[in-house]
């Protein structure tokens, strides 16, 4: 206690020594004089005394001194017990007190602190006085225990004058006085550190009490600890013997409300994998699904996508494999509650008093729960992280303070055996094979072993960040296998980013893909743009079928198939003639082969759709609006020819005539527009793997575009994942962020950058390797969990099975559309042909006359398609013509034109 009663001393009294090295010389001597003095104390005998000293008892003298420092130490102790009795004994500790500190150099020695030594030696011979102690051995104290000092201070002035119980009163006090200025140490601090330590040991008292109830316990029903393959049961059953029996009591109502007991938890270990014969295999109910939907659909007008991929196979989940159990090690209790006790102890040490909560082991972490005392704050333990760090030897904890929805908080550190989350068990999980989700994607597991499987399209859009090999590719990878292992080409299909150039290699050859692996960053744009034309051609599908949404219109011919049928059955039972029943959509004839530049398609299917020129200059609208131009109906003569073919349209509107679907109303149709509408169309799941390296050629283009999807292309279908290993606020924009609320956060360098992804720290604690932070659609709290592994070989197999099954269709007609999405393998853009100059030729005149460069432009005046006119603007920038995109500001013309 006296460490730690010098290291609580104010600041006024922690005089240091200084450093210098006759410190050590001093220290040691006084150590040595202090043991001298003690054992010539302990070992006095008169006898030793010289026949001359005053204090000599006999003429004969020990001829062999007894004592153990000669008579030189008989006589320096039979003087010190004659002057102050058995109260000089305490001169020999202070020495050797003061021969440490001098040693150590922590606390100078000054006249003070001897000052301080001698009054409570006087003050202690008074008392022995005043209160007649240790006064029985004459003939080694001959005047009493007090020796001389106290004879005279305690017997003869003080007991007189005030009395036994006031002179020690008074003596008490004096040497309270000594004992501060010996030490140094402020009284008040003094006091608080008593209580501290009293605390402190009644506390480990009831700790050890504690622990030795509940092995006690554990020991008498071994069923309590949970084994992995027995979890689920014995967790509810544990559950059950804890529960509060009867109603709820409350300290309003006078009554006492006991805790539930701490229990331990073991949700690490995967679902015991079982060959359940009986079972339906999933591929084949989800296949069933397909073919029910398929055969509901009206004759003859699916989507050429549909037709082709008719007979797909789902991968079957036998493709991933379950991990080896048997490298599971089972979770040791007593090892759990031993670092559970270590941090209430640490805890307890700063006086932040908690009781042991519940502990939950999870696949990567353990979360141990605490429950602080009435009037604590929470934020004191919080702010304890560092040190229930240091004292439970973690590289990283988090502190949930409190967790939600508990009045417990969570301490959650690394396991030191993690255990993987195969992405199979998430795929045979309930929630995933017969959840309402849509888009379902597994995720990972919570701590407590629940299986997170989110759902795209209600997400709509996910950000996925973290520091590089925090487990990036592999949470991407294991959405990427949900979705292979659910949907057939037809009913989802992938657009791939990937400028790292490696990530998605595994999926060059997917059915899925609507256009090739874009892998170079300039071309990422035009893929986005796409993606706009994509979602402004859906919506004007939704209009013309008076759809609200992507569902509805997918579902609106079976809803109109089974409203007919229900009419039919209605008037067949009331015996009446049958009612003219609404005509569902007769296929269109075979369309007319038109002008590639003059058509908008779809990705339903590469010839659904046929437009005709004026509705292909209404859908180019937006790419306007991502250029930052004004949009042809702004131009009068473009307006004009618009008016005059526009036909009235039923918009889904309401009767104020406001628009009342998810989105900003698609622009004016034509009159002799010319569609084939597919009866189904697919979900669109555009991936980019490192927004970075996008942001770094075109960033205020790629920020619109993303914006504009991630704004409006949920009702469309069209869903949005984006990923970055660079979580700095010049990638992940305001406006990014904006628009996609789920993120993921993987381990992070500091929590600047968690707080860039999540609006908030947490990310920095994690511990890599797929422990990750979700934060779900509408969802306040981030979920720690474990992220699904898909192994490379398990990605291999499956996309072999979907590849084995068609080649992909892209939607896109490089040549005629973009002139640059046909692959990464052509020519790098830096080649120029002759038929290119000539375009650029023509270019340059436009921007001469018009004074103004855009994609737009160039497409209307020079009646170019959408790629072409983008990679004029691409070369004019690169040759220093025009500046770069600057989101809806036009390009700036960097030259005289004159000049050209
Ligand atoms: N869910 C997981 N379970 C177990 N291990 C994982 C998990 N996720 C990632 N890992 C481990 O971490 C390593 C790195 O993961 P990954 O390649 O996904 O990181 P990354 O964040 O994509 O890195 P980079 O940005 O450099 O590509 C993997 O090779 C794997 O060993």
């Amino acid at each position: 206690m006296a460490a730690e009663l010098a290291k609580s001393r104010p600041a006024r009294a922690r005089v240091q020594e200084k450093e210098s090295p006759w410190n050590d010389a001093v220290g040691i001597a006084m150590l040595v004089v202090a043991a001298m003095y003690l054992l010539a104390l302990v070992s006095y005998d008169p006898m030793d005394l010289p026949t001359w000293f005053w204090l000599s008892v006999t003429d004969q003298p020990n001829l062999v001194v007894k004592n153990f420092v000669g008579r030189f130490g008989a006589m320096t102790a039979g003087a010190s017990l004659y002057l102050a009795g058995m109260a000089i004994y305490l001169l020999p500790f202070s020495m050797t007190w003061f021969g440490v500190c001098k040693l150590a150099s922590n606390v100078k020695v000054t006249g003070r602190s001897w000052l301080g030594v001698a009054l409570m030696v006087i003050t202690t011979a008074a008392i022995f006085e005043v209160q007649d102690i240790l006064n029985q051995r004459d003939n080694i104290t001959p005047l009493g225990g007090g020796g001389g000092f106290g004879y005279l201070i305690g017997g003869s002035i003080l007991a007189n004058l005030l009395g036994k119980v006031g002179s020690t009163v008074v003596l008490a006090g004096i040497y309270a006085v000594g004992f501060f200025l010996a030490s140094g140490i402020h009284p008040l601090q003094a006091i608080q550190a008593i209580r501290m330590e009293i605390t402190r040991a009644w506390e480990t008292y009831q700790i050890r009490r504690e622990i030795a109830a509940r092995e006690a316990e554990l020991a008498d029903n071994p069923a309590a600890v949970p084994t992995p393959s027995r979890r689920k049961k014995s967790t509810l059953e544990i559950k059950a013997e804890t529960a509060p029996a009867g109603p709820l009591v409350t300290p309003e109502l006078g009554l006492t409300f006991e805790p539930p007991k701490p229990k331990i938890i073991d949700s690490s270990a995967s679902r015991t994998h079982t060959e359940e014969t009986d079972k339906p295999r999933l591929s084949d109910v989800w296949e069933k699904k397909r073919a029910q939907k398929l055969e509901q659909a009206p004759h003859g007008t699916l989507g050429s996508l549909a037709v082709r991929f008719k007979d797909y196979k789902l991968p079957e989940l036998d493709l991933l494999s379950w991990p080896d159990e048997s490298l599971h090690k089972p979770t040791d209790p007593r090892e759990l509650m031993a670092i559970q006790d270590t941090i209430i102890k640490a805890l307890a040490s700063f006086n932040v008093k908690v009781e042991a909560g519940d502990i939950t082991r999870g696949p990567a972490i353990t979360r141990y729960e605490v429950r602080p005392v009435d009037g604590l704050r929470v934020a004191r333990i919080a702010a304890l992280d560092d040190d229930i760090a240091r004292a439970t030897c973690a590289e990283r904890i988090n502190i949930l303070a409190p967790i939600p929805g508990k009045d417990t908080v969570g301490i959650e550190l690394a396991n030191k055996d993690k255990v993987i989350v195969p992405i199979r068990e998430l795929l045979e999980d309930e929630v995933f094979t017969n959840g309402k989700a849509r888009l379902p994607i597994a995720l990972g597991k919570d701590v407590y072993g629940k299986t997170i499987i989110g759902d795209l399209a209600s997400m709509p859009h996910l950000l996925v960040a973290g520091a590089t090999g925090s487990g990036k590719s592999v949470c991407i990878n294991g959405i990427i296998t949900s979705l292979l292992c659910r949907f057939a080409p037809d009913e989802l299909r992938f657009i791939m980013i990937d400028p790292k150039v490696v990530e998605m290699q595994n999926y060059a050859n997917l059915p899925h893909l609507a256009v090739p692996v874009v892998t170079d960053p300039k071309k990422a744009l035009l893929a986005l743009r796409w993606v706009v034309r994509e979602m402004e051609s859906r919506y004007q599908m939704f209009a013309q079928e008076g759809c609200r949404n992507f569902e509805t219109f997918n579902n609106r011919n079976r809803k109109r198939a089974a409203a007919n049928e229900a009419r039919r059955a209605a008037a067949a039972a009331q015996g009446a003639p049958e009612p003219v029943v609404e005509e569902e959509p007769t296929p269109e004839p075979e369309p007319e082969p038109v002008q590639p530049a003059k058509s908008v398609k779809t990705s339903a299917g590469t010839d659904d759709v046929r437009v005709s020129a004026a509705f292909a200059k209404a859908a180019a609208a937006a790419d306007h609006l991502v250029d930052g131009t004004s949009p042809p109906w702004e131009d009068a003569e473009v307006a004009a020819e618009l008016e005059a073919e526009t036909l009235p349209v039923e918009l889904p509107v309401d009767h104020n005539g406001d628009w009342i679907g998810d989105s900003r109303p698609p622009p004016p149709r034509a009159r002799s527009q010319e569609f084939i509408i597919p009866d189904t169309l697919p979900y669109i799941v555009v991936i980019i793997d490192e927004l970075a390296d996008l942001m770094q050629t075109a960033p205020a283009d790629i920020e619109v575009a993303i914006a504009r999807i991630t704004q409006m292309a949920r009702a469309a279908g069209i869903h949005l994942i984006v990923a970055t290993q660079t979580p700095r606020a010049d990638v992940l924009t305001g406006v990014i962020k904006a628009n996609i609320p789920t993120r993921i956060a993987f381990q992070v360098s500091s929590a600047l950058d968690s707080r860039v992804i999540l609006d908030r720290k947490g990310a920095e604690n994690l511990v890599g390797k797929g422990d990750m932070l979700y934060v779900p659609p509408g969802g306040a709290q981030p979920i720690r969990s474990q992220g699904a592994l898909v192994t490379d070989d398990e990605i291999h197999a499956v996309v072999e099975r979907c590849v084995a099954q068609g080649k992909p269709i892209f939607d896109v007609k490089v040549d005629d559309e973009t002139g640059e999405m046909g692959g990464d393998d052509d020519e790098e853009g830096s080649g120029v042909s002759s038929e290119e100059e000539d375009t650029l030729e023509k270019c340059l005149e436009v921007i001469r006359q018009e004074k103004k460069a855009s994609t737009s432009l160039f497409q209307r005046r020079l009646k170019l398609g959408y790629g072409r006119a983008a990679r004029m603007m691409d070369i004019l920038e690169d040759r220093g013509i025009i500046g770069p995109g600057e989101g809806a500001k036009p390009r700036e013309i960097l030259v005289d034109m004159d000049m050209i």
